[in-house]
């Protein structure tokens, strides 16, 4: 299981550019990664938040739908994240970050597995 944040902040998503592996460089996703050995999906969104941007979160509701990964051997599972104690995200593990309105949704290239996550956007993203 890939679990992974949407965290939105005054209208805008954050969205993270991938610096590896080379096949996925510059590819954009959500800030997350694997669930490990003994931890719940939120536990491992908030250790995956703070590796890599260094922020402390409330992990919500589901966005969008579970998306099969690399030919049904993992899922990508996407939560809704609170950033606690007007802590700031910071491009810690990923090659930059951008906080993108509705109307930039498609500016940037997406994973593959992301594009039916971000199309369950904008109705959040319009409040
Ligand atoms: N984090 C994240 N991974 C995604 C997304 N969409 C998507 O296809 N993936 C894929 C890319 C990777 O194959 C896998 C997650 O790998 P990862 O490298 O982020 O996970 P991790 O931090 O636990 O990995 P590791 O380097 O510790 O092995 O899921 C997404 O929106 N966010």
């Amino acid at each position: 299981m890939i679990v992974a944040a949407v965290i939105i902040t005054a209208g805008r998503v954050l969205a993270c550019e991938r610096s590896s592996p080379p096949e996925a460089a510059g590819r954009w996703e959500f800030p997350g990664g694997k669930v490990e050995p003994g931890e719940t999906e939120r536990q491992a969104l908030a250790r995956e938040c703070r590796e890599e941007l260094g922020v402390r979160v409330a992990v919500g509701d589901r966005v969008g739908p579970d998306v099969p990964l690399a030919h049904g051997r993992a899922v990508l599972r996407v939560y809704g994240v609170e950033l606690l104690d007007g802590d700031v995200p910071e491009a810690l593990e990923h090659r930059s970050m951008r906080w993108l309105t509705v109307d930039q949704l498609d500016s940037v290239p997406w994973l593959p597995a992301d594009v039916p996550i971000v199309a369950a956007l904008p109705p959040l993203l319009r409040g």
